[in-house]
């Protein structure tokens, strides 16, 4: 039967990258995304804007929105201090099995907890489920219509805080309209544009990066 492309991404972490290493599964996923298939990872041109941010933030608790294969969980979770938590919501359970595998490749698993299921169902149960008050942190990179939704149901269940932390993938391609009006035009969010690429292609993309001014 025939492999999926984030099975053959993984085959090639497996190959390619040492275990116990995070960067080089990054260096391998982006080696592959380059060379063999292209694949929707946040890739190492947003990849490098996403670490200066997690590296300025330094966050104890973190929230990615789409899991993916796990390229930027492992990215995140790489910079992040000893006893700092990332929750990574995944949709699509076959994504969710290989982000396991390369998590677990990585040496991270102990930072992350990789969550299957639906962000509008999931995103009002963190605290209860995961004894998280706030997060310092939030990664929007799910459905782009699920952007501004999700960001609204993080204000009213509380998960915001004053000075928290939205950085938002592809708010260009394939882009996120609303929510750019959105942060852009609230008064309690102070936003700003990094201008990039979208991963490993030359078509304009950028990231999003908004203070919830509480
Ligand atoms: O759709 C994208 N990413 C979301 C996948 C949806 C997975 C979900 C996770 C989850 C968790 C919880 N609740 C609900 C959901 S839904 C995406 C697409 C492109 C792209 C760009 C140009 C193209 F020509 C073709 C694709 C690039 C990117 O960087 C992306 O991130
Ligand atoms: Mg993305």
């Amino acid at each position: 039967t025939q492999s999926t492309r984030p099975q053959r991404l993984l085959g090639a972490v497996q190959k390619n990258a040492t275990r116990g290493d995070p960067r080089s599964v990054v260096q391998a996923i982006d080696q592959f995304c380059r060379q063999k298939e292209w694949a929707m990872n946040v890739g190492d041109e947003k990849g490098c804007i996403l670490d200066s941010v997690v590296s300025e933030v330094n966050p104890a608790t973190v929230l990615e929105l789409g899991t993916y294969c796990g390229y930027s969980t492992v990215r995140i979770a790489s910079l992040l201090p000893p006893h700092a938590k990332l929750i990574t919501l995944e949709f699509n359970p076959d994504f969710a099995a290989i982000a396991r595998q390369v998590i677990a490749w990585a040496g991270v698993e102990d930072k992350v907890h990789l969550v299957e299921g639906a962000s509008g169902d999931w995103i009002p149960k963190m605290t209860e489920q995961f004894g998280v008050k706030t997060f310092d942190l939030v990664f929007l990179d799910h459905w782009k219509d699920r952007y501004l939704p999700d960001t609204m149901l993080m204000e009213e269940c509380g998960l915001l805080r004053k000075g928290s932390i939205l950085l938002a993938d592809n708010v260009i391609c394939p882009g996120t309209p609303d929510y750019l009006e959105y942060v852009r035009s609230s008064l309690r969010y102070e936003s700003q544009y990094f201008k990039s690429h979208l991963e490993y292609t030359k078509v304009e993309d950028g990231l999003e990066k908004s203070v919830f001014l509480g």
